[in-house]
Protein backbone atom coordinates (compact mmCIF):
# COMPACT_ATOMS: atom_id res chain seq x y z
CA UNK A 1 0.00 0.00 0.00
CA UNK A 2 1.58 3.21 -0.90
CA UNK A 3 1.13 6.01 1.42
CA UNK A 4 2.67 9.52 1.91
CA UNK A 5 2.86 13.18 0.99
CA UNK A 6 6.66 14.11 -0.56
CA UNK A 7 7.76 16.50 2.01
CA UNK A 8 11.65 16.88 0.64
CA UNK A 9 13.75 16.00 -1.79
CA UNK A 10 17.69 16.23 -1.51
CA UNK A 11 20.47 15.72 -4.06
CA UNK A 12 24.11 15.39 -3.82
CA UNK A 13 27.44 15.34 -6.14
CA UNK A 14 28.86 12.18 -5.74
CA UNK A 15 32.18 11.17 -7.59
CA UNK A 16 35.11 8.74 -7.60
CA UNK A 17 38.53 9.08 -8.15
CA UNK A 18 38.55 6.35 -11.00
CA UNK A 19 40.36 8.23 -13.42
CA UNK A 20 43.30 7.84 -11.42
CA UNK A 21 43.69 4.10 -11.87
CA UNK A 22 42.57 4.69 -15.61
CA UNK A 23 39.16 2.23 -14.20
CA UNK A 24 36.28 3.03 -16.79
CA UNK A 25 38.53 4.19 -19.29
CA UNK A 26 37.75 4.08 -23.47
CA UNK A 27 38.73 5.43 -26.28
CA UNK A 28 36.60 8.40 -25.82
CA UNK A 29 36.65 8.95 -21.69
CA UNK A 30 40.36 8.69 -21.11
CA UNK A 31 40.22 10.12 -17.38
CA UNK A 32 36.77 9.28 -16.21
CA UNK A 33 35.42 10.26 -12.55
CA UNK A 34 32.52 8.01 -12.00
CA UNK A 35 30.27 10.35 -10.41
CA UNK A 36 26.53 10.35 -9.47
CA UNK A 37 23.94 12.92 -8.75
CA UNK A 38 22.04 11.17 -5.78
CA UNK A 39 18.91 11.75 -5.08
CA UNK A 40 16.88 10.72 -1.59
CA UNK A 41 13.15 11.74 -1.19
CA UNK A 42 11.58 11.48 2.13
CA UNK A 43 8.24 11.45 2.92
CA UNK A 44 5.21 11.90 5.85
CA UNK A 45 4.37 8.51 6.14
CA UNK A 46 5.25 7.28 9.46
CA UNK A 47 7.46 4.38 8.09
CA UNK A 48 10.12 6.52 7.50
CA UNK A 49 11.05 5.10 4.43
CA UNK A 50 13.13 7.24 1.79
CA UNK A 51 13.24 7.01 -1.68
CA UNK A 52 16.89 6.93 -3.14
CA UNK A 53 17.51 7.24 -6.76
CA UNK A 54 20.89 8.56 -8.77
CA UNK A 55 21.71 8.97 -11.76
CA UNK A 56 25.47 8.10 -13.12
CA UNK A 57 27.62 10.50 -14.85
CA UNK A 58 31.33 11.52 -15.33
CA UNK A 59 33.31 14.33 -12.97
CA UNK A 60 32.69 17.89 -13.11
CA UNK A 61 29.34 17.58 -14.99
CA UNK A 62 27.75 16.28 -12.04
CA UNK A 63 27.33 19.60 -11.19
CA UNK A 64 25.37 20.32 -13.68
CA UNK A 65 23.11 17.40 -13.15
CA UNK A 66 22.80 18.42 -9.59
CA UNK A 67 21.07 22.12 -10.73
CA UNK A 68 18.60 20.18 -12.97
CA UNK A 69 17.67 17.90 -10.10
CA UNK A 70 16.76 20.84 -7.91
CA UNK A 71 15.17 22.51 -11.10
CA UNK A 72 12.80 19.50 -11.12
CA UNK A 73 11.86 19.14 -7.61
CA UNK A 74 9.34 21.61 -6.78
CA UNK A 75 7.32 18.99 -9.66
CA UNK A 76 7.70 16.36 -6.62
CA UNK A 77 7.50 17.88 -3.41
CA UNK A 78 3.97 18.22 -1.98
CA UNK A 79 2.71 15.49 -3.87
CA UNK A 80 1.25 12.67 -2.87
CA UNK A 81 2.86 9.24 -3.75
CA UNK A 82 -0.25 7.39 -3.76
CA UNK A 83 -1.23 10.24 -6.86
CA UNK A 84 1.81 9.75 -8.35
CA UNK A 85 1.49 5.92 -8.89
CA UNK A 86 -1.73 6.40 -9.65
CA UNK A 87 -0.91 8.20 -12.28
CA UNK A 88 2.12 7.41 -13.32
CA UNK A 89 2.23 8.59 -17.44
CA UNK A 90 1.36 11.84 -16.12
CA UNK A 91 3.65 12.31 -13.44
CA UNK A 92 6.42 11.47 -15.91
CA UNK A 93 5.10 13.78 -18.79
CA UNK A 94 4.62 16.91 -16.14
CA UNK A 95 8.64 15.89 -15.31
CA UNK A 96 9.65 15.92 -19.45
CA UNK A 97 7.62 18.99 -20.52
CA UNK A 98 7.77 21.25 -18.13
CA UNK A 99 7.54 24.50 -19.71
CA UNK A 100 10.06 25.75 -18.34
CA UNK A 101 12.50 22.98 -18.95
CA UNK A 102 11.66 21.27 -21.50
CA UNK A 103 13.31 23.40 -23.70
CA UNK A 104 16.57 22.17 -22.67
CA UNK A 105 15.65 18.59 -23.64
CA UNK A 106 13.32 17.81 -24.96
CA UNK A 107 13.91 13.83 -22.74
CA UNK A 108 17.18 14.06 -23.72
CA UNK A 109 20.80 15.58 -22.23
CA UNK A 110 20.93 16.86 -18.61
CA UNK A 111 17.44 17.37 -17.78
CA UNK A 112 16.74 13.78 -18.81
CA UNK A 113 19.53 12.41 -16.43
CA UNK A 114 18.01 14.44 -13.47
CA UNK A 115 14.63 13.18 -14.58
CA UNK A 116 16.19 9.39 -14.31
CA UNK A 117 17.50 10.10 -10.82
CA UNK A 118 14.38 11.67 -8.99
CA UNK A 119 12.03 8.96 -10.86
CA UNK A 120 14.81 6.22 -9.70
CA UNK A 121 13.87 7.74 -6.60
CA UNK A 122 10.17 7.74 -6.82
CA UNK A 123 9.92 3.91 -8.04
CA UNK A 124 12.57 2.94 -5.23
CA UNK A 125 10.45 4.55 -2.07
CA UNK A 126 7.28 2.42 -3.94
CA UNK A 127 9.23 -0.80 -3.99
CA UNK A 128 10.28 -0.23 -0.79
CA UNK A 129 7.24 0.93 0.39
CA UNK A 130 5.31 -2.51 -1.08
CA UNK A 131 8.52 -4.46 0.35
CA UNK A 132 9.72 -6.04 -2.50
CA UNK A 133 12.73 -5.08 -4.72
CA UNK A 134 11.69 -3.22 -7.70
CA UNK A 135 11.89 -6.23 -10.61
CA UNK A 136 9.05 -7.94 -8.47
CA UNK A 137 6.84 -4.70 -8.20
CA UNK A 138 6.96 -4.97 -11.85
CA UNK A 139 6.37 -8.21 -12.55
CA UNK A 140 3.62 -8.32 -10.06
CA UNK A 141 1.88 -5.52 -11.91
CA UNK A 142 -0.95 -5.92 -13.79
CA UNK A 143 -0.50 -5.49 -17.81
CA UNK A 144 -3.15 -2.57 -17.37
CA UNK A 145 -0.64 -1.09 -14.26
CA UNK A 146 2.54 -1.04 -16.37
CA UNK A 147 0.80 0.31 -19.42
CA UNK A 148 -0.65 3.25 -17.28
CA UNK A 149 3.35 3.98 -16.58
CA UNK A 150 4.40 4.85 -20.00
CA UNK A 151 3.65 7.37 -22.13
CA UNK A 152 3.56 5.95 -25.54
CA UNK A 153 3.60 9.92 -27.45
CA UNK A 154 5.56 9.53 -30.28
CA UNK A 155 5.90 5.86 -30.64
CA UNK A 156 2.29 4.38 -31.38
CA UNK A 157 3.47 4.22 -35.05
CA UNK A 158 4.87 0.92 -33.75
CA UNK A 159 3.84 0.32 -30.42
CA UNK A 160 0.08 1.00 -29.47
CA UNK A 161 -0.78 0.64 -26.32
CA UNK A 162 -2.92 -2.31 -27.11
CA UNK A 163 0.23 -3.54 -28.66
CA UNK A 164 1.54 -3.29 -25.18
CA UNK A 165 -1.10 -4.68 -23.30
CA UNK A 166 -1.37 -8.08 -24.99
CA UNK A 167 2.62 -8.56 -25.02
CA UNK A 168 2.23 -8.46 -20.72
CA UNK A 169 -0.70 -10.38 -20.84
CA UNK A 170 1.13 -12.85 -23.10
CA UNK A 171 4.23 -12.77 -20.46
CA UNK A 172 2.07 -13.43 -17.85
CA UNK A 173 1.84 -16.92 -19.03
CA UNK A 174 4.19 -19.43 -17.25
CA UNK A 175 5.45 -16.72 -15.06
CA UNK A 176 6.55 -18.07 -12.06
CA UNK A 177 9.00 -20.91 -14.02
CA UNK A 178 10.61 -18.08 -15.28
CA UNK A 179 10.67 -16.27 -11.90
CA UNK A 180 12.18 -19.21 -10.10
CA UNK A 181 14.52 -19.82 -13.03
CA UNK A 182 15.77 -16.37 -11.77
CA UNK A 183 16.00 -16.58 -8.20
CA UNK A 184 18.16 -19.71 -9.03
CA UNK A 185 19.77 -19.09 -11.53
CA UNK A 186 20.52 -15.29 -11.66
CA UNK A 187 20.88 -13.65 -15.45
CA UNK A 188 23.60 -13.90 -17.57
CA UNK A 189 26.50 -11.69 -17.09
CA UNK A 190 29.39 -10.29 -18.95
CA UNK A 191 32.44 -8.26 -17.88
CA UNK A 192 33.75 -5.02 -18.43
CA UNK A 193 36.70 -4.82 -16.19
CA UNK A 194 39.31 -6.52 -17.20
CA UNK A 195 40.26 -4.58 -19.86
CA UNK A 196 39.58 -1.11 -19.51
CA UNK A 197 41.71 0.86 -22.35
CA UNK A 198 43.75 2.68 -19.95
CA UNK A 199 45.16 -0.76 -18.32
CA UNK A 200 48.25 -2.08 -19.07
CA UNK A 201 48.90 -5.91 -20.95
CA UNK A 202 49.94 -7.08 -17.39
CA UNK A 203 47.22 -5.77 -15.58
CA UNK A 204 45.16 -6.96 -17.95
CA UNK A 205 46.47 -10.45 -18.33
CA UNK A 206 45.92 -10.91 -14.36
CA UNK A 207 42.46 -9.16 -14.28
CA UNK A 208 41.66 -11.86 -17.12
CA UNK A 209 42.88 -14.74 -14.86
CA UNK A 210 41.07 -13.94 -12.04
CA UNK A 211 38.04 -13.36 -13.97
CA UNK A 212 38.44 -16.81 -15.89
CA UNK A 213 39.41 -18.48 -12.42
CA UNK A 214 35.79 -16.64 -10.65
CA UNK A 215 34.17 -18.24 -13.31
CA UNK A 216 33.33 -15.75 -15.81
CA UNK A 217 32.16 -16.86 -19.17
CA UNK A 218 32.10 -13.45 -21.40
CA UNK A 219 34.86 -10.61 -21.93
CA UNK A 220 34.40 -7.43 -23.17
CA UNK A 221 37.12 -5.29 -24.20
CA UNK A 222 38.19 -1.56 -24.81
CA UNK A 223 39.21 -0.54 -28.55
CA UNK A 224 38.56 2.33 -31.06
CA UNK A 225 42.56 4.55 -30.08
CA UNK A 226 45.22 2.85 -31.84
CA UNK A 227 44.61 -0.46 -34.25
CA UNK A 228 47.90 -2.03 -33.69
CA UNK A 229 46.85 -1.89 -29.62
CA UNK A 230 43.51 -3.42 -30.18
CA UNK A 231 44.72 -6.01 -32.30
CA UNK A 232 47.41 -7.11 -29.59
CA UNK A 233 44.94 -6.84 -26.52
CA UNK A 234 42.57 -8.72 -28.23
CA UNK A 235 44.91 -11.73 -29.05
CA UNK A 236 46.12 -11.41 -25.66
CA UNK A 237 42.64 -11.93 -23.96
CA UNK A 238 41.54 -14.39 -27.12
CA UNK A 239 44.44 -16.74 -26.26
CA UNK A 240 43.40 -16.29 -22.50
CA UNK A 241 40.06 -16.99 -22.93
CA UNK A 242 40.16 -19.66 -25.83
CA UNK A 243 37.28 -20.27 -28.42
CA UNK A 244 34.48 -21.26 -26.20
CA UNK A 245 34.27 -17.98 -24.23
CA UNK A 246 32.54 -14.74 -25.49
CA UNK A 247 34.24 -11.42 -26.38
CA UNK A 248 32.54 -8.20 -27.20
CA UNK A 249 34.38 -4.94 -28.33
CA UNK A 250 33.46 -1.49 -27.18
CA UNK A 251 34.83 2.05 -29.23
CA UNK A 252 32.80 4.13 -27.56
CA UNK A 253 31.93 6.51 -30.27
CA UNK A 254 35.24 6.33 -31.82
CA UNK A 255 34.94 6.11 -35.57
CA UNK A 256 33.16 7.52 -38.47
CA UNK A 257 31.01 5.27 -40.21
CA UNK A 258 33.59 3.48 -43.10
CA UNK A 259 36.39 3.50 -40.20
CA UNK A 260 34.36 1.61 -37.96
CA UNK A 261 33.54 -1.00 -40.83
CA UNK A 262 37.28 -1.23 -41.92
CA UNK A 263 38.52 -1.14 -38.50
CA UNK A 264 36.47 -4.11 -37.28
CA UNK A 265 37.32 -5.97 -39.94
CA UNK A 266 41.41 -6.25 -38.51
CA UNK A 267 39.33 -7.20 -35.41
CA UNK A 268 37.20 -10.01 -36.87
CA UNK A 269 39.77 -13.21 -36.80
CA UNK A 270 39.22 -12.37 -33.06
CA UNK A 271 35.28 -13.42 -33.47
CA UNK A 272 33.81 -10.60 -31.60
CA UNK A 273 29.81 -11.25 -30.93
CA UNK A 274 29.67 -7.49 -30.86
CA UNK A 275 30.83 -4.12 -31.56
CA UNK A 276 29.63 -1.40 -29.29
CA UNK A 277 28.83 2.14 -30.09
CA UNK A 278 30.99 1.93 -33.11
CA UNK A 279 30.22 5.64 -33.99
CA UNK A 280 28.06 8.43 -32.77
CA UNK A 281 25.30 7.29 -30.76
CA UNK A 282 23.32 9.66 -32.73
CA UNK A 283 24.12 8.00 -36.25
CA UNK A 284 20.85 5.42 -36.70
CA UNK A 285 21.29 5.31 -40.54
CA UNK A 286 25.20 5.12 -39.73
CA UNK A 287 24.80 2.12 -37.27
CA UNK A 288 22.70 0.51 -40.21
CA UNK A 289 25.06 0.73 -42.56
CA UNK A 290 27.86 -0.58 -40.37
CA UNK A 291 25.57 -3.73 -39.08
CA UNK A 292 25.07 -4.87 -42.61
CA UNK A 293 28.29 -4.79 -43.43
CA UNK A 294 29.51 -6.56 -40.44
CA UNK A 295 26.77 -9.03 -40.87
CA UNK A 296 28.39 -11.34 -43.02
CA UNK A 297 31.45 -11.59 -40.40
CA UNK A 298 28.87 -12.85 -37.95
CA UNK A 299 29.57 -9.60 -35.81
CA UNK A 300 26.42 -7.67 -34.15
CA UNK A 301 26.30 -3.91 -33.29
CA UNK A 302 25.63 -2.85 -29.58
CA UNK A 303 24.18 0.93 -28.73
CA UNK A 304 22.23 2.35 -26.08
CA UNK A 305 24.28 3.42 -23.14
CA UNK A 306 24.11 6.97 -25.02
CA UNK A 307 20.72 6.82 -26.96
CA UNK A 308 18.75 9.76 -25.49
CA UNK A 309 14.86 8.41 -25.44
CA UNK A 310 12.47 5.71 -26.61
CA UNK A 311 12.02 7.80 -30.35
CA UNK A 312 15.61 7.35 -30.88
CA UNK A 313 15.10 3.53 -30.04
CA UNK A 314 12.17 3.30 -32.29
CA UNK A 315 14.23 4.39 -35.16
CA UNK A 316 17.27 2.16 -34.36
CA UNK A 317 15.20 -0.74 -34.15
CA UNK A 318 12.70 0.18 -37.00
CA UNK A 319 16.55 0.50 -39.21
CA UNK A 320 17.57 -2.51 -37.86
CA UNK A 321 20.40 -0.91 -36.71
CA UNK A 322 21.39 -2.79 -34.12
CA UNK A 323 21.11 -6.36 -33.06
CA UNK A 324 21.90 -5.95 -29.46
CA UNK A 325 19.91 -3.26 -27.94
CA UNK A 326 21.68 -1.80 -24.43
CA UNK A 327 19.00 0.11 -22.28
CA UNK A 328 20.52 2.71 -19.15
CA UNK A 329 18.99 3.19 -16.11
CA UNK A 330 20.15 6.45 -16.22
CA UNK A 331 19.95 7.71 -19.72
CA UNK A 332 16.24 7.35 -20.10
CA UNK A 333 13.60 8.44 -17.95
CA UNK A 334 13.67 5.83 -15.15
CA UNK A 335 11.39 2.69 -15.30
CA UNK A 336 9.04 4.47 -17.38
CA UNK A 337 10.60 5.19 -20.43
CA UNK A 338 12.16 1.45 -19.97
CA UNK A 339 9.41 -0.25 -19.98
CA UNK A 340 8.23 1.08 -23.78
CA UNK A 341 11.90 0.02 -24.94
CA UNK A 342 11.82 -3.31 -23.36
CA UNK A 343 8.10 -3.53 -24.82
CA UNK A 344 9.40 -2.33 -28.41
CA UNK A 345 12.48 -4.81 -28.29
CA UNK A 346 9.63 -7.38 -27.95
CA UNK A 347 7.90 -6.79 -31.03
CA UNK A 348 11.00 -6.55 -33.31
CA UNK A 349 12.53 -9.71 -31.29
CA UNK A 350 15.77 -7.58 -30.62
CA UNK A 351 17.72 -9.36 -27.46
CA UNK A 352 18.20 -6.22 -24.79
CA UNK A 353 21.62 -6.54 -23.04
CA UNK A 354 21.80 -3.83 -20.51
CA UNK A 355 24.12 -1.61 -20.07
CA UNK A 356 26.50 -1.32 -16.54
CA UNK A 357 29.42 0.45 -16.95
CA UNK A 358 29.37 2.98 -14.44
CA UNK A 359 28.66 3.89 -10.78
CA UNK A 360 25.25 2.14 -9.73
CA UNK A 361 24.44 0.89 -13.03
CA UNK A 362 24.72 -2.69 -12.24
CA UNK A 363 22.34 -2.31 -9.44
CA UNK A 364 19.83 -0.50 -11.46
CA UNK A 365 19.33 -2.82 -14.72
CA UNK A 366 19.51 -5.84 -12.73
CA UNK A 367 15.66 -4.99 -11.99
CA UNK A 368 14.84 -4.37 -15.66
CA UNK A 369 16.51 -6.84 -16.97
CA UNK A 370 14.89 -9.84 -14.68
CA UNK A 371 11.53 -8.35 -15.33
CA UNK A 372 12.35 -8.33 -19.38
CA UNK A 373 12.93 -12.26 -18.52
CA UNK A 374 10.21 -12.94 -16.55
CA UNK A 375 7.40 -10.87 -17.97
CA UNK A 376 8.49 -9.33 -21.09
CA UNK A 377 10.54 -11.65 -23.74
CA UNK A 378 10.24 -14.62 -21.81
CA UNK A 379 14.05 -15.87 -23.47
CA UNK A 380 17.58 -15.25 -22.58
CA UNK A 381 18.90 -16.08 -25.69
CA UNK A 382 21.66 -13.78 -26.79
CA UNK A 383 20.79 -11.47 -24.00
CA UNK A 384 23.58 -10.61 -21.10
CA UNK A 385 24.30 -8.46 -19.07
CA UNK A 386 27.38 -5.94 -18.18
CA UNK A 387 28.86 -5.89 -14.53
CA UNK A 388 31.25 -4.63 -13.19
CA UNK A 389 33.70 -6.53 -10.54
CA UNK A 390 35.06 -4.64 -7.55
C1 LIG B 1 33.06 5.71 -19.28
C2 LIG B 1 32.47 4.37 -19.00
O1 LIG B 1 33.33 3.61 -18.20
C3 LIG B 1 32.18 3.61 -20.29
O2 LIG B 1 33.39 3.25 -20.91
C4 LIG B 1 31.35 2.39 -19.97
C5 LIG B 1 30.94 1.60 -21.16
O3 LIG B 1 31.02 2.00 -22.30
C6 LIG B 1 30.37 0.26 -20.97
O4 LIG B 1 30.33 -0.24 -19.84
O5 LIG B 1 29.93 -0.31 -21.95
MG1 LIG C 1 29.89 0.79 -23.70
Amino acid sequence: MVKGKITGLSVKDVRFPTSLGQHGSDAMHTDPDYSAAYVVIETDAEDAIKGYGLTFTLGKGTEIVVCAVKALSHLVVGRNLEDIVANFRDFYRQLTSDGQLRWIGPEKGVVHLATAAVLNAVWDLWAKQEQKPLWKLLVYMTPEQLVSCIDFRYITDVLTEAQALEILQNGKQRQEAREEHMVKHGYPAYTTSCAWLGYSDNQLQKLCADALKEGWTRFKVKVGADLQDDIRRCKLIRDMIGHDNELMLDANQRWDVNEAISWVKELAVFKPLWIEEPTSPDDILGHGTISKALAPLGIGVATGEQCHNRVMFKQFLQARALQYLQIDSCRLGSVNENLSVLLMAKKFNIPVCPHAGGVGLCELVQHLIIFDYISVSGSLEKRIQDILLK
